[in-house]
């Protein structure tokens, strides 16, 4: 089939002739980033670097497999498997803006860091558009529509191209949630018991959307409780426990939790976290509602599910979790896949609650479940549905002034409470009001208060590929003060005060690599921590080896059998006197760490600054963000706003004036189906 004229930087160059080698600048032969094999048309896009070799690699192998050899269907194959990786669950080849963004070379981040100065080749032109949809629907490596074959590796459906496994786990979420917003209510105790029991735990005028949500999920299979930092998700989560153990008529006697009530998280920390606040909460109601509540665990998803292996989990469809309640925290965080799998692993009857700020960036893998939860579209059938929950419809006309607030209704019939009010009372705090402007897309405002420099704000305007020492003397401080704290407890063999010195303060920043990337920042903070604690404090007992006392850790794969995930961190301490060379890694809750022997340790790095990614689910005291330049890719409002709220007292943000308008004008697209309705109707 023939390319059209125009295509991704509006060229004429012809797509498709025979054999060509493009040009690179700075690639030569032998660059991995250069697919060897693979349809030309193929080629020429990854030359350009709108595709990577191995994308170039998997389309061309599916089309072995299925004997498709049309160099446009191939193409569209190797964009889906590009898109996955910056989270889109799928390619939608009719949106301008989504060709766009895919015209342009991928993420600086991987393939061409920051820097490197090498000028890509001009991309072909796309194919036409009629044309490639025609090409797509007859090819025999793509399924059409929700009841197309299941033996074909990839699926059109709406105008949306998915690898299959992604298709399958979309329609699983979807058939799952559908299910759960359409069954009938649950019937826990009477209504007067009820109200009586939310009258009491949420007493208060300011409480109602809180109460409207223990309410919801007294009667509902599903309650997606949402809300920007200090709007009470966590102190709601307490409460609505203590009112779901009130409700719950087992018949028993019995002292302590009736219901089976399991907490968790996408990472270890955020558990930790969560557990905590929980337990705080809990701690503080009357004592008939404290025992009924008990103190609930918290724990990863990963670990609830049995984690075996990245697609086994030992609870699933055939063996569900035994819980009656399951509470996820910071669910922004969990990738579609993820998510399909714990829905499969709940009893149908069991209440599902999941908490979370969907303005924080979305999960690392693909999918952005929460988002497009809170996002759909009301289901009309589902909407008729709310008002039958006598307690939610009380509570509702109280919360917003009319039962007929089309938003309110419209919120609830998908299941979604969202918390607006801002609880957390640091009247002098300027991180909450920056936080809300940059979520509100306004970039005078976010500049306004950044650069007002007050109430645990601070802007350093500098090209941070270039800093020098009087812009990073803030930032030297906080991380030398922090490091030499953390040394000093871990040489001490104090855990818990090494773990806490870990929440002290962190660099956060977008890329991995480059000037502006981890790798850069991580040995610089490393190198000033050694120089500040130059009386040889951190030199392994053991020359050469890693394991280094106060080096902090962070976990970077899964490890059921250790229990340590991706994502958790911690830090090596003494054991015993430090001068017998014993060292021990430790994680988690500072009250109560998990110790682990160094040769037991999945695979690690050293975390002296992280991507903003890896901070979610985290806090620190202070925190420093280094921003790239505005040109990045990684420059999004979601990274601007999830690094800026996971600091507690403070947050410096390094960079120009540029890229902090840049992030706050680019809010992340994620392409799924999720939002939209199934085509050929419900499933
Ligand atoms: N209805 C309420 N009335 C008064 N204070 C409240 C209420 N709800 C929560 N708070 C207080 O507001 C603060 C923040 O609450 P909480 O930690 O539950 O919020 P959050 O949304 O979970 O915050 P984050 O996401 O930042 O952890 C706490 O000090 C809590 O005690």
């Amino acid at each position: 089939m023939t390319t059209s004229q125009t295509g991704p930087a509006g060229t004429t160059s012809s797509a498709g002739t025979a054999g060509t080698r493009l040009s690179t600048g700075s690639t030569s032969d032998g660059d991995v980033r250069l697919a060897v094999a693979g349809p030309d048309l193929l080629r020429e896009f990854n030359a350009a670097g709108l595709v990577a070799a191995t994308d170039v690699h998997v389309a061309d192998r599916l089309g072995r497999l299925t004997g498709e050899e049309d160099p446009t269907v191939l193409l569209a194959v190797a964009l889906t498997v590009r898109a996955l990786r910056g989270g889109s669950v799928c390619v939608r080849l009719d949106d301008e803006v989504e060709l766009a963004a895919l015209s342009l070379p991928e993420d600086a981040d991987r393939g061409d860091p920051l820097g490197d100065g090498g000028a890509e080749a001009t991309p072909p032109p796309w194919p036409e558009h009629a044309a490639w949809v025609r090409a797509i629907e007859a090819s025999p490596l793509v399924a059409l529509g929700a009841g197309g074959p299941d033996d074909r590796p990839a699926r059109w459906v709406g105008g949306r191209l998915y690898l299959d496994r992604y298709w399958r786990d979309e329609l699983t979420v979807r058939r799952l949630v559908d299910a759960r917003l359409q069954a009938p209510p649950l019937e826990p105790a009477g209504a007067d018991r009820l109200e009586a029991t939310l009258s009491r735990l949420f007493p208060a005028a300011g409480d109602v959307r809180q109460r409207l949500a223990a309410a919801h999920a007294a009667g509902r299979r599903l309650t997606v409780l949402t809300g920007g930092p200090g709007t009470g998700k966590t102190t709601t989560v307490a409460r609505l426990l203590a009112v779901l153990q009130d409700v719950a008529d087992t018949g028993t006697q019995a002292a302590g939790p009736g219901l089976r009530v399991a907490l968790a998280a996408p990472t270890g920390k955020a558990a930790a976290r969560l557990q905590e606040a929980v337990r705080d909460v809990v701690g503080s109601l009357a004592p008939e509602d404290r025992e009924r509540t008990g103190r609930p665990e918290a724990t990863t998803v990963h670990r609830l599910l049995g984690y075996r292996s990245a697609t086994r989990f030992r609870h699933h469809a055939g063996h569900h979790l035994p819980h009656d309640v399951v509470v996820v925290d910071e669910t922004s965080m969990v990738p579609l896949s993820l998510m399909a799998r714990l829905l499969e692993a709940l009893r149908p009857e069991a209440r599902l609650v999941l908490v979370g700020d969907p303005d924080q960036l979305a999960s690392v893998e693909a999918g952005a479940v929460l988002g497009d939860l809170v996002a759909r579209p009301p289901v009309a059938t589902f909407e008729a549905s709310v008002p039958s929950v006598e307690p939610v419809e009380a509570t509702s006309r109280a919360s917003t002034g009319s039962t007929n607030d089309g938003a309110e209704r419209a919120a609830l019939a998908n299941g979604v409470v969202r918390l607006v009010t801002v609880h957390r009372q640091d009247e002098d705090s300027a991180i909450l009001p920056l936080a809300a402007a940059i979520r509100d897309g306004d970039a005078d405002a976010v500049l306004d208060v950044l650069r007002a420099g007050t109430g645990g704000v601070e802007l350093v305007e500098a090209d941070t590929e270039r800093l020098d020492e009087h812009a990073v003397r803030g930032l030297h401080d906080d991380a030398v003060d922090a490091g030499r704290r953390l040394v000093a407890a871990a040489r001490a063999g104090d855990a818990a005060g090494a773990l806490e010195a870990l929440s002290e303060h962190r660099v956060m920043v977008a890329h991995r690599r480059g000037p502006v990337g981890v790798a850069r920042w991580a040995a610089q903070v490393e190198a000033w921590v050694e120089d500040a604690a130059a009386d040889g404090s951190v030199t392994p007992s053991v020359p050469g080896s890693p394991w280094v006392v106060g080096r902090p850790l962070l976990v970077t794969s899964n490890d059921a059998d250790v229990g340590l995930y991706n994502g958790d961190t911690g830090v090596l301490v003494a054991e015993g006197d430090l001068a017998d060379g014993a060292v021990v890694a430790v994680f988690g809750d500072p009250r109560a760490p998990l110790r682990v022997r160094t040769h037991r340790l999945p695979p690690v790095e050293t975390v002296h600054a992280m991507t903003v990614h890896r901070a979610q689910g985290s806090q620190f005291r202070r925190v420093s963000l280094v921003l790239p330049p505005p040109i990045s890719p990684l420059l999004t409002r979601e990274l601007l706003y999830t690094a800026v709220t996971r600091a507690q007292e403070f947050v410096r943000v390094v960079g120009s004036a540029d890229a902090v308008r840049a992030a706050v004008a680019h809010p992340v697209r994620r392409a799924s189906g999720l939002r939209e309705p199934l085509p050929g109707g419900p499933s």
